[in-house]
């Protein structure tokens, strides 16, 4: 692509004329000309132009070419903020900004170090001219500017010379013997697409030049060269080229819990890019034209949100995060996973097309960053462009210092208040993070600490007392907020006959759940309820038919089923419940029942069960402990066959907890249930 310098003439105003008799259409003619466009974009708005020449301003066409046109013109096409990958930078400012996640940031600086090499390698130039003075002067600048140059006499020399090295740029003469320009763009363009080929003429062969640049050339000067142009040229199609590169491969897509930091390391990396920083949410998305646009045709037609945010943050090169990608949805409006599987794929992202605008325009300058809660809800394809970035939830040890380091100065900051006379103690904020938040990551305790500080705020100015130091301690904390709002129910309940407390895996992170069973009169009806899913279904039956086919060894009479409904409830029925991590539980708590042995409520089960009792892995161990940390579980029993990653787990996030690996149901039973039973086993 070429910016097409001044190739309309503009109607020169005659002296007569005043400025402000100058027609709308002529000063569009001169925006449009003096905006240096990229040249199709240029043909696609002097055509729009045409047409409105040919239309009455009253009709609803003109205005809607106008609208088009001043759109056109108002895009970035090629306005890039000045960006700087230093790996020093981006370290201290990823560190600056966030507490702990040393997994996360150094899987970041390894992704952006890739990058930061591509841009350091030198850059390999290779100028074809039969003139020898004429290759000698190019060099001799270019080699100044530090690139490495090589010379070659004519195409065929070239050629042997792509074959055998690294070129990343050709300027290449057009007359020349044995293998003209033309010709050895052609060769180019088959063997070795990406390289960029700069053509160099003389007066004599301007229409040649014009073919040439129909035919795939990067740019085209005039001879004698002009040393100051031919180095701001190869300095912008080659940085063109090394962005390209650096897009090149896959997308970061960043997961975890909610309020985990996944948009605020996104944000720390485009601060440290020194880029420009976009997000668009595409939860609930399910309008193909929100993403690419309607087309023209409509009444009310608009572009789609990539370009339009684009126009507004008015760099073509910014950071953009595509936030929740994991909630975008599919109906009849067409499918919004297949754009952007266009515009994270970087074959293609050269020449998105939004409907509105109807003309290319190059996305491969972004650095597109997704985020998701959950992975399993992205489209196979899409899934496989990105690079995985995992955030796990938080320890009360971690929240504890992320509040004291950025939360609490933030929201005091807020609030209005003096960062140096107000203090949290340490116990206030664990107060906050145990009794009043129970998440996975800092959603939560962020909107209870703001709420604080606007507690604090108005008895300050009641007071009129706004300079006066306070210290906000546990007690205080219950005066503001209130009544607890989350128990430590798993520690503070007692051993129940038929009820069992499970971990598994949300969205949100980490989830306790407690299973509840029940016996009544009837013919073997197994009801399971609590919205819960396929897979839970199957494994409910599973379990059920496991004990029943090992009654003796459970001291259970053979017959039960026959005259005996079960009854499984997985509370919480407003959330939906699926997966199979939820096997063993069901058994501990059906077996409870059965045996009248009350299950213990402090220990935790998770894990997937078989009809013969085997315990399958299961994953997201390190949410489901923390999460069984958060409920005051003291024992959790985990599959052995999990047993890396328990080993792999922090000290702070097993602390206080005891972890048993099991590999069969039958391994638990006496690890979960008392000995003795209360209630007469059926
Ligand atoms: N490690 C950390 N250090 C300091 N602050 C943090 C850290 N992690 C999260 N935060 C803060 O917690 C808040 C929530 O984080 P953020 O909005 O980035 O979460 P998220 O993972 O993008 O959530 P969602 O999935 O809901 O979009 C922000 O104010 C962020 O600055």
């Amino acid at each position: 692509m070429f910016f097409r310098r001044k190739t309309v003439p503009i109607e020169a105003p005659s002296p007569a004329a005043a400025a402000d008799e100058v027609s709308p259409l002529a000063r569009l003619r001169s925006r449009i000309d003096e905006a240096q466009l990229p040249h199709h974009v240029t043909e696609a708005a002097l055509r729009e132009l045409e047409k409105m020449e040919k239309t009455d301003p009253a009709v609803a066409e003109y205005s809607v070419g106008h609208n088009y046109i001043d759109f056109i013109l108002s895009l970035p096409w090629n306005v890039s903020s000045q960006c700087k990958l230093e790996l020093a930078r981006a370290q201290s400012i990823l560190d600056t900004r966030h507490y702990g996640l040393n997994q996360v940031k150094q899987r970041i600086l390894e992704f952006l170090a890739a990058k930061t090499l591509c841009g350091k390698a030198r850059q390999n130039i290779l100028i074809v001219d039969d003139e020898e003075i004429a290759r000698a002067n190019m060099e001799h600048v270019l080699k100044k500017d530090g690139y490495n140059c090589r010379g070659a006499e004519n195409g065929v020399e070239a050629l042997r010379i792509l074959a055998e090295d690294d070129i990343d740029l050709i300027i290449t003469d057009l007359k020349m013997d044995q293998m003209d320009g033309l010709e050895l763009l052609h060769q180019v363009n088959r063997v070795s697409p990406e390289i960029p080929v700069m053509m160099i003429t003389g007066f004599a062969t301007v229409t040649s030049a014009v073919e040439a640049l129909r035919k795939g050339a990067a740019h085209y000067l005039g001879k004698p060269v002009n040393l100051d142009e031919l180095r701001r040229t190869v300095k912008e199609v080659l940085e063109k080229k090394l962005f390209v590169e650096m897009g090149r491969g896959p997308t970061l897509c960043f997961t975890g819990p909610p309020g985990t930091g996944k948009t605020s390391v996104g944000r720390a990396i485009a601060e440290a890019l020194q880029r420009q920083f976009v997000r668009i949410s595409l939860a609930g998305l399910r309008d193909e034209a929100e993403l690419r646009g309607h087309r023209r045709t409509y009444v009310g037609a608009l572009p789609g949100r990539i370009i339009a945010e684009l126009k507004k943050i008015g760099v073509n090169n910014p950071v953009f995060m595509l936030d929740e990608i994991d909630k975008i949805g599919q109906d009849f409006r067409g499918d919004p996973a297949s754009v952007l599987l266009e515009v994270l794929d970087p074959e293609q992202n050269v020449r998105f097309t939004d409907h509105y605008l109807d003309i290319p325009f190059d996305l491969s300058r972004v650095m597109f960053i997704a985020t998701a809660n959950d992975l399993s809800r992205i489209p196979a394809p899409l899934l496989d462009r990105m690079e995985r970035i995992e955030f796990a939830g938080y320890t009360d040890r971690e929240k504890q210092q992320i509040a004291q380091q950025f939360i609490v100065p933030r929201q005091l900051k807020a609030a209005g208040l003096p960062r140096t006379s107000i203090q949290f103690t340490p116990e206030a904020i664990s107060r906050v993070i145990t009794d009043y938040t129970r998440e996975s990551g800092l959603r939560n305790l962020e909107r209870e600490v703001a709420d604080i500080c606007r507690k604090i705020a108005l008895l300050c100015l009641k007071a009129d007392s706004h300079e006066q130091e306070v210290e906000i301690d546990g007690e205080m904390i219950t005066r503001l907020l209130g009544p607890r709002k989350y128990f430590r129910d798993a520690a503070e309940g007692g051993a129940q006959v038929g009820i069992a407390t499970g971990l598994v895996w949300a969205e949100t992170g980490g989830e306790i759940i407690s299973v509840e069973t029940a016996t009544m009169p009837g013919g073997g009806k197994l009801i399971l309820t609590g919205s819960i899913g396929e897979v839970l279904q199957e494994s409910a039956q599973a379990v059920l038919s496991f004990i029943r086919s090992r009654t003796r060894e459970f001291n259970i009479r053979d017959d039960f089923f026959q005259d005996t409904d079960i009854h499984i409830h997985f509370p919480s029925g407003a959330i939906p419940k699926d997966g199979p991590s939820a096997g063993i539980t069901i058994f501990a708590a059906l077996l409870s029942l059965l045996t009248g042995r009350p299950a213990r409520r402090d220990v935790a089960l998770t894990g997937e069960m078989t009809l013969s009792g085997r315990i399958l892995p299961v994953s997201g161990i390190r949410e489901k402990v923390l999460a069984a940390r958060r409920a005051g579980v003291r024992v959790v029993l985990l599959p052995r066959t999990n047993r890396e990653a328990v080993e792999a787990l922090a000290a702070d996030v097993v602390e206080g907890i005891r972890i048993t690996l099991i590999g069969t149901a039958a391994e638990a039973v006496d690890l979960v249930l008392e000995s003795k039973a209360y209630i007469l086993p059926l």
